[in-house]
This record gives C-alpha cells, sequence and structure tokens, in this order.
C-alpha cells in the first residue's frame, strides 16, 4: 500500500493512503528520518496500523536547524507560503534565511503579508519586502478580517500543490490556516503581552488538504530561528538567485564571494546592482556554518 505522511511524533507517524483512508504507522529497526510530506510504502498490521517499508524518492527535503542540530521537516513540497506580519514586526534576517532555504531546495516562495488592517506598519513592512518583489516573489497582502478575499487571493495559487506555511511565532500563520481550511481547527490565541516574545503554539508540522481536494497545505511550528547549517557554500549560493548571473564571471570556480579578486558578484555589489543587506546575509550564513562544522 503506498501512502504520504500527514504527521510525525517521534517514531510515530500518520499515514494518508491513496483510499483517503488513515493509518497509524510506524518504523522497524533503525528506519528513521521520514518527514511530513514523504510518500511511503507501508505493510498493513493490524486493522488500521502499519509499518514504514519504503520511502519513495523525494523531490526535495527542507531543514529548519536550530542551536546546531539540522532537523529535516518536510519533503517534497512544491511552494513556502511565508507569513510575515506589521505587528509584531517581523524579522528580515528569517524572512530572508527562509526564502534561502526555499531557493537552494528549488522551492518557490510566496509572501503573504498579513495583518493588513494595521496600517501602522504597512509602509515600512512593504518597503523591507521591496527586495523580494524585485527577485520576482509574489507578495501578497491580507488580512484574516477579510477572509473571502484572502480566499481569493490565495487558493488560486495553491492549486494542486503542496505548500509549505511558514512564518514567526504571532503572524497569524493559525488564523490563516483556520480560513483556509475551517476544520483544521488551527490554535489560535489571542495575542497577549508575554505572546509577543513568540511563544509556540503550533508544536508540530501536519499535511492537511485544501477543501475539494484543491492542494495541501502543510503547517509548521512557529520559528525563532532557522539555522541553514546542512548546506555547503555552493548551497547558500544558490539561495541567492541574484547572484546567479554575476558569478559566472568569477574568477575561480571555488570563489566564495566574500574577498577574492576578481569575483563577480563583488563587483555587482560594489556596483549597486546586488544589495548590502542580502550580500550580508549571505556572509551570516557562510560564517555561521563555518563555526557550526567546527564542533
Ligand atoms: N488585526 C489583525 N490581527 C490578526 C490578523 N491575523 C492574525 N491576527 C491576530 O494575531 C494574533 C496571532 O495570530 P495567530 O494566528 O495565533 O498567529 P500564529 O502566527 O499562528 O502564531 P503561533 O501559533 O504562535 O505560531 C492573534 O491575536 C490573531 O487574532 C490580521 O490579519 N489582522
Ligand atoms: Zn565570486
Amino acid at each position: 500500500m503506498k501512502g504520504r505522511v500527514i504527521s510525525a511524533h517521534g517514531r510515530h507517524y500518520i499515514v494518508e493512503l491513496e483510499n483517503g483512508q488513515t493509518r497509524q504507522c510506524y518504523t522497524r529497526g533503525k528506519k528513521t528520518g521520514i518527514c511530513v510530506g514523504d510518500f511511503v510504502r507501508i505493510q498493513p498490521q493490524a486493522e488500521d496500523e502499519g509499518s514504514i517499508e519504503e520511502t519513495l524518492t523525494r523531490k526535495n527535503l527542507l531543514y529548519r536547524s536550530d542551536e546546531m542540530r539540522s532537523k529535516q521537516f518536510a519533503a517534497n513540497v512544491d511552494q513556502l507560503l511565508i507569513v510575515v506580519a506589521t505587528e509584531p514586526f517581523f524579522s528580515e534576517d528569517l524572512t530572508g534565511r527562509a526564502l534561502t532555504g526555499a531557493w537552494s531546495a528549488d522551492i518557490s516562495p510566496i509572501i503573504l503579508l498579513n495583518k493588513c488592517d494595521l496600517t501602522s506598519g504597512m509602509a515600512r513592512a512593504q518597503e523591507s519586502l521591496e527586495i523580494y518583489r524585485e527577485l520576482g516573489v509574489p507578495i501578497i497582502s491580507s488580512s484574516i478580517h477579510e477572509p473571502e478575499q484572502l480566499k481569493q487571493d490565495l487558493l488560486p495559487l495553491l492549486k494542486d500543490k503542496t505548500s509549505l506555511l511558514l512564518g514567526q511565532s504571532g503572524m497569524g500563520k493559525s488564523s490563516i490556516l483556520n480560513v483556509l481550511i475551517p476544520h483544521a481547527r488551527a490554535h489560535t490565541q489571542e495575542h497577549s503581552v508575554a505572546l509577543g516574545t513568540g511563544k509556540h503554539t503550533t508544536t508540530s508540522t501536519r499535511l492537511y488538504h485544501l477543501p475539494n481536494n484543491t492542494g495541501c497545505l502543510i503547517d509548521s511550528p512557529g520559528f525563532q530561528a532557522f539555522g541553514l547549517y546542512h548546506l555547503t557554500q555552493t548551497d547558500v549560493a544558490n539561495g541567492f538567485p541574484e547572484f546567479k548571473t554575476h558569478i559566472e564571471s568569477c574568477r575561480f570556480y571555488n570563489c566564495t564571494h566574500l574577498h577574492e579578486p576578481g569575483c563577480g558578484v563583488l563587483a555587482a555589489l560594489k556596483q549597486g546592482v546586488i544589495s548590502n543587506k542580502r550580500h550580508e546575509l549571505y556572509e551570516r550564513i557562510l560564517l555561521e556554518n563555518q563555526s557550526a562544522t567546527r564542533y
């Protein structure tokens, strides 16, 4: 029997079969590393259980790391839907990292600028996202107080795809999930002052179907860190699509684009074609990865 992992807790998984039924599954022996979104082959056990025998070839695999630990957390993702908001203001660093993670895995991102009803932070948010707009990332404004508009803008982009919903705590990710998939009953919590520091309310990653089977949405816990330790230097550079054409003119094939003479990326940076902020983020990620591998 074949199916797709829709949730994972330790070594226990819920697998949805091709006929729509779900089974509690587990792995035998040392088999690990299965994650939400994986397509698997299972051996039925008992009435509604099964053992996972094989993970089918993945299209891609997304990781998120914190404190030096890399965790794979979603597989076979077509696009990243990253939620940012005006209040509390989103982290530019985390947003940049999530986008790099997506691009390096060949996943196209969409940014959802939520809480547009709170107009005071809008100009600043738009300005901060301008760089991504220039890079061709669709930026959709939303408010959960306009649910019909939200669905109209978003559902066509999600159609027949597996999208990963990602965002820092408090941006409105759970509220958006509730609008898109009412039965998901995502846990929405009133944003208290205490929550302003970013308490996690979604604790596990879970795959949901959009109404009428028009696509899949993977919800994931709010994040406060987005390390990219699993990426090599070349992967990180691939996570900066605006570097691509300039890399072609680097003198050295193994150029790190940090200090080398004849570097096309540094030349573009100097000319203002590549933004300082973006190059600084690139440098930060590389330096972190270097120090992480030393330990
Ligand atoms: N004004 C306004 N408030 C919103 C909007 N979306 C969400 N909120 C509020 O923002 C707070 C946080 O929303 P959640 O949906 O819990 O945020 P979350 O990103 O899922 O946060 P975690 O569950 O902690 O990861 C709640 O008080 C929501 O009511 C919006 O579009 N406009
Ligand atoms: Zn270079």
